[in-house]
Formats: C-alpha cells, structure tokens, sequence
C-alpha cells in the first residue's frame, strides 16, 4: 500500500504523517510532498521510527515522482484560517492550489483513492472531480471530501458533555465542511438523549469548533492535531477497505445524495473505494429545518467549484 501526503510538511501533513508511519501496515510506503524546502527533512526525522512503512520526501519539483504508483492520496496542502476569515475565503488561495495537485494526480496515478482536506472542502472536492473528468480518469467511487474531523469533534463533545468514553460514542455527521453546512444527526446517538436546548447548543458547538481553534490560535492557524488524527483514522479505514475489510465513514462524496450533488454521509468503503452510500435514517424535525436551511449555501459552494474549473 502506498500512501501519498500532498502538503507533507504542514501543520495536518506533519502530523498525519506521523500517526501514519506509526499505524499504517507493515510493507507500506509513506511519500511525503510539499513546496517547502523542510519536507526532505521531515521525512528523514520519521524515517528514524523503526516501524516497517518507508518514508520518502518530494521537493517541489517532484509530484510525480511523489505520486507515482500510490492507492491513496491525501491532500492537506493550501492556506489556514485566520480569525475572522470564513472558510470561503480561502478559495482564491486554494483552489488553484488543489486544481495543480488533482492534474499531477490524473497524469501520475489516476486509479488511487483522493481525500481532500484543503479549504474550502465543499468546493475544493467539486474542484478536483472537474479536473479528473476532464482529464478521462474520473472515478466518482474514489474522490472523497475528508469530513471526519467533524465525527470525532461530534463524538468528543457528546461524551465530554454525558461523562462517556468517547470510543463508545459514534455520531454521524451529514451535508458538508463549513458551517450550517455541518449537520451532527444528535438524534441518532445510541443510549444518550438531548434536551432541545442540549441539541441546539451542542449543534452550534460542532458547527463552530473550526473557528473555536481558530480564535484560541490567535493567528497562528487552524485545527492540526485533531485534523492529523480525523485524516488518519479516514486513510486507515480506506487501507483497511482497500485490502477487503467493509468499513463505513462518513464522508463528502458524490452522486449519492437527492440534496445536492455532493453530499457527506455514511459510505459503505470497500476494494472499490465506495461500495455504497447508505442512507442516513430518519432525522429529527430540528435536523430536517437544518438541512433545508443550508441546502441552498452548500450547492452555491459546490456550484462555484464547477465555474472554477470550466
Ligand atoms: N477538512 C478539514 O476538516 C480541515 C481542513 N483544513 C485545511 O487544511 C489546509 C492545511 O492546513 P494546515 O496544515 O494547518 O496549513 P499549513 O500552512 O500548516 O500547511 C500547509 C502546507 O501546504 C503546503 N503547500 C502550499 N502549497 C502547496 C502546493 N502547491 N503543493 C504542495 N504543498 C503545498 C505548504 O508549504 C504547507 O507546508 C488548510 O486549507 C485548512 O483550512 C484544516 C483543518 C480541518
Ligand atoms: O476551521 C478551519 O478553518 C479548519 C477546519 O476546517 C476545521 O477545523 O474544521
């Protein structure tokens, strides 16, 4: 298995590339690529952990060299937050950045699985599918928006707020990444239950938590750590899929939705990528005015992914 970090050296890539060097299979390759001179340097610094996964870094120079015959590639590259910016408003940054890399995707490993984490997820996922049609590779089993920095937030904070152990807390989250656009379904947490006021309130948490690390970083970026792990744990699923395994994650995909042409909800994920999208039950009538009330935003950001590129 070999996976690819596009953005290595970054605040997500470092740290996801550590928990990878630690937790992927025996017999796999980590290849590391960022414009940043360090990224040789952060890939000497892992090769000293003595787990059987080898690392390789890429300069600027050598994305295909990075991305030739990988299964998965993960895609953290791009421009953070800083307070008072939307996530939108890092489009003008990122969306080139995303488009380069997705075309280095199609030319160099165009069957491998793509996880997109780089702002704006909504449109940067819409953004990568117009590059991988246009280039005759598009898989829409194999492109997915990474949304499970919002499960594990959704987990945390359910249990934090019940006294629970967050491993036995399981929340999907539907609809996008970036604001109203995150829809925690509370109303499906297994053994808990919410007052009205707990539902409101832990929704505006979950849909808020980006820009609440945002804020108590105080200019100096985004969510990382936790972003390192959600990434992990969403590549480690698709490892376990791709060997065989049926596991199921949320996530922003394409073409399995009546609401809109993207859409984040539970995937079955299998050798295919996606073997299925599940349907997300029955939800709640406060959960039902949320989506209605988001719809239209989140079709505007997948909408203007689409321009970008045509
Ligand atoms: N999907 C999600 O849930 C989350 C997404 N993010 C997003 O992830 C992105 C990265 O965040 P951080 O790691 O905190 O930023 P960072 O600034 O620490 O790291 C970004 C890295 O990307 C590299 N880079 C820039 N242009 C590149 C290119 N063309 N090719 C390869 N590498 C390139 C930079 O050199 C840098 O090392 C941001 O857009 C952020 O908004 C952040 C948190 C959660
Ligand atoms: O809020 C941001 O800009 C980064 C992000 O997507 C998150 O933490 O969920």
């Amino acid at each position: 298995m070999k996976v690819a970090v596009l953005g290595a050296a970054g605040g997500i890539g470092q740290a996801l590339s550590l928990l990878l060097k630690t937790q992927l299979p025996a017999g796999s390759e980590l290849s590391l690529y960022d414009v940043a001179p360090v990224v040789p340097g952060v890939a000497v610094d892992l090769s000293h952990i003595p787990t059987d996964v080898k690392v390789q870094g890429f300069g600027k120079d050598d994305l295909a060299s990075a991305l030739v015959g990988s299964d998965i590639v993960l895609i953290p590259a791009g421009v953070p937050r800083k307070p008072g910016m939307d996530r939108s408003d890092l489009f003008n940054m990122n969306a080139g950045i995303v488009k380069n890399l997705v075309e280095g995707i199609a030319d160099n490993c165009p069957d491998a699985c793509i996880g997109i984490i780089t702002n704006p997820v909504n449109t940067t996922v819409p953004i990568a599918r117009e590059v991988l049609k246009q280039r005759g590779c598009y898989n829409k089993n194999k492109l997915f928006g990474v949304t499970t920095l919002d499960v594990i937030r959704s987990e945390a904070f359910v249990a934090e707020l019940r006294g629970l152990n967050p491993a036995n807390v399981t929340v999907p989250v539907i609809g996008g990444h970036s604001g109203t656009t995150i829809l925690p379904l509370l109303s499906q947490v297994e053994g808990v239950s919410f007052t009205d006021e707990e539902i409101k309130a832990l929704t505006h948490r979950i849909q808020n938590a980006g820009t609440e690390v945002v804020e108590a970083k105080a200019g100096g970026g985004s969510a990382t750590l936790s972003m390192g792990q959600a990434a992990a744990r969403f590549c480690l699923s698709l490892v376990k899929a791709l060997e065989g395994q049926s596991v199921v994650e949320c996530t922003y995909v394409d073409g399995g939705s009546e609401h809109a042409e993207f859409f984040a909800q539970p995937v079955r994920l299998g050798k295919g990528g996606v073997e299925e999208v599940l349907p997300y039950g029955e939800i709640s009538a406060f959960e039902k005015q949320c989506m209605n009330d988001m719809l239209e935003g989140l079709k505007g950001d997948i909408q203007k992914g689409i321009d970008f590129v045509s």
